[in-house]
């Protein structure tokens, strides 16, 4: 893997290096590298990456993981599929496999896996945080980011109801710094919901 846009095992890719769309939102590098730290990945892990829009948790998550591991990148849309492999082959990453097709239709076939994102469920958030759990090894985690509240509350209710342990929830609210004639003002972002947990 030669990652000469990104040399480091430090996530935090800065936004502008990812192929964008309008249509397909980021999630944003200071709330992706809370919810990999939330993941705890190491060299070898196998990750599925629910919704993976762009493709930059997925490609984050495969720089952490090595050669040795391996992410699955799980979205319906034609448009992110595309971005996810013109991302991927932008920062010469090999070790993500791209698939394209609703969760509830795909997860069922994916490998045992040690962490899982959900970045996208398109309402279905508590099936889907259900059905991934099926596919996490003991001990592996599962990290959802949302802005939706509901969302928020679905995810929760998976996880106490499937008796997960170690259920957090943190909200991210991130304000960056724009230069103005007179100094640099603070520019706030939608706050992001982060809710991670590990299976028994
Ligand atoms: C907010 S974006 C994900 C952002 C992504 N983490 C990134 O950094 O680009 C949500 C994505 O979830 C996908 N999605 C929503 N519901 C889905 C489902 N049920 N199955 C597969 N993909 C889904 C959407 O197509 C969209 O690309």
């Amino acid at each position: 893997m030669d990652q000469h846009l990104w040399p480091y095992r430090t996530p935090g890719i800065p936004d502008d290096l990812f192929v964008r769309d309008e249509s397909v939102p980021i999630t944003k590098e200071e709330v992706r590298v809370i919810a990999l730290s939330k993941a705890r990945l190491r060299e070898g892990y196998r990750v599925i990456d629910v919704g993976s829009g762009t493709g930059s948790i997925s490609i984050e998550a495969a720089i952490q993981v090595g050669s040795t591991g391996r992410v699955y990148a799980i979205d319906r849309d034609a448009d992110a599929i595309a971005l996810i492999r013109e991302n991927a082959r932008r920062f010469s990453i090999t070790n993500i496999e791209v698939v394209q097709g609703d969760a509830m239709d795909v997860l069922p076939s994916m490998p045992e896996a040690d962490a899982v994102f959900v970045g996208g469920a398109g309402g279905r958030m508590y099936d889907i945080v259900r059905l991934a759990c099926t596919r996490l090894r003991s001990k592996g985690r599962i990290v959802v980011d949302t802005i939706m509240v509901e969302s928020m509350s679905s995810a929760l209710s998976a996880m106490y109801d499937l008796g997960l342990e170690d259920v957090d929830v943190t909200q991210v609210v991130v304000a960056k710094g724009r230069r103005i004639s007179t100094g640099t003002m603070l520019i706030a972002r939608n706050p992001v919901l982060i809710i991670s947990a590990e299976k028994p």
